[in-house]
């Protein structure tokens, strides 16, 4: 029997550009593994490890993580999915960061989640999230079913401390000078896939065709009109 080889895919795209929203998509449909710096970065400040510590004070501040620390952290993690399908979501955020990923693994394709910064702002201040699972919520577009409880769980949802206004727009900033020429480094490699619009909603169809190029939908909902 010939195995088809795995496949290792990059989402990218400004913070509040709808990466963990689109993640969510993905794994349900594609059954791929999700490992997101986001969440790794919060579990490890919530557990108060020394990373975690560290990370507190660069995250309040709207900056990025020196990238040893973030590489170390994340390629650890990423042996342990080894033998699985996976996505990637908030590394590489430097050029750094994606040169010491290529050297570990062969990336297949980059989704860039291309959407206006003036669009971005509003959707951050009114995003809550459930800490543990990384379920993502927003007020207006994909409320939990109580305000203020997880679906799932039950347990109280937390707005993130750098959804502040003032940060937000640090953190722009920095996805403009640092992230950006990540987008150039994996569109000279002939990787990156754009999709630019200012919804989800509209923007998922042609990810989620895209990806069926590649994998088959491994879901037990009506594949035509996926969610
Ligand atoms: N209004 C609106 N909010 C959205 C849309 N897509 C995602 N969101 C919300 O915007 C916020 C940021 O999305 P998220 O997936 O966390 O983005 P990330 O920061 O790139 O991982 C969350 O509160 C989402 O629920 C959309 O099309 N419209
Ligand atoms: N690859 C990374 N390199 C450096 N810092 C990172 C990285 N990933 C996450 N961080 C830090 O964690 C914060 C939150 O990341 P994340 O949850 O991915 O934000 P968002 O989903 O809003 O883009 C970032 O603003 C940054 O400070």
């Amino acid at each position: 029997m010939v195995v088809p080889p795995l496949l290792r895919v990059v989402i990218m795209g400004p913070p509040g550009s709808g990466k963990g929203t689109v993640s969510s998509r993905i794994i349900k449909h594609f059954g791929m593994k999700h490992l997101s710096s986001g969440d790794l970065l919060r579990d490890n400040m919530q557990k108060k490890t020394e990373v975690g510590i560290l990370a507190k004070s660069y995250i309040d501040q709207g900056r990025l993580i020196p990238d040893d620390i973030m590489t170390r952290l994340m390629l650890n993690e990423l042996k342990g999915l080894d033998r699985y399908n996976w996505l990637l979501d908030g590394f590489p955020r430097t050029v750094a960061q994606a040169e010491a990923l290529d050297k570990e693994c062969q990336i297949d394709t980059v989704i860039d989640l291309d959407v206006p910064f003036e669009t971005i702002k509003c959707r951050l201040t009114a995003r809550w999230i459930h800490p543990a699972s990384g379920r993502v919520y927003n007020l207006e577009f994909s409320p939990p079913k109580v305000q203020g409880i997880d679906d799932i769980t039950g347990e109280p949802l937390v707005q993130r401390d750098d959804d502040k206004p003032e940060t937000v727009t640090k953190r722009l900033q920095a996805y403009d000078a640092q992230t950006k020429p990540v987008l150039e480094y994996y569109r000279e490699k002939g990787l990156l896939k754009s999709f630019s619009g200012t919804e989800t909603n509209k923007i998922w169809p042609h990810i989620y065709a895209f990806l069926q190029t590649k994998l088959p939908d491994v879901s037990q909902k009506d594949a035509a009109t996926p969610r």
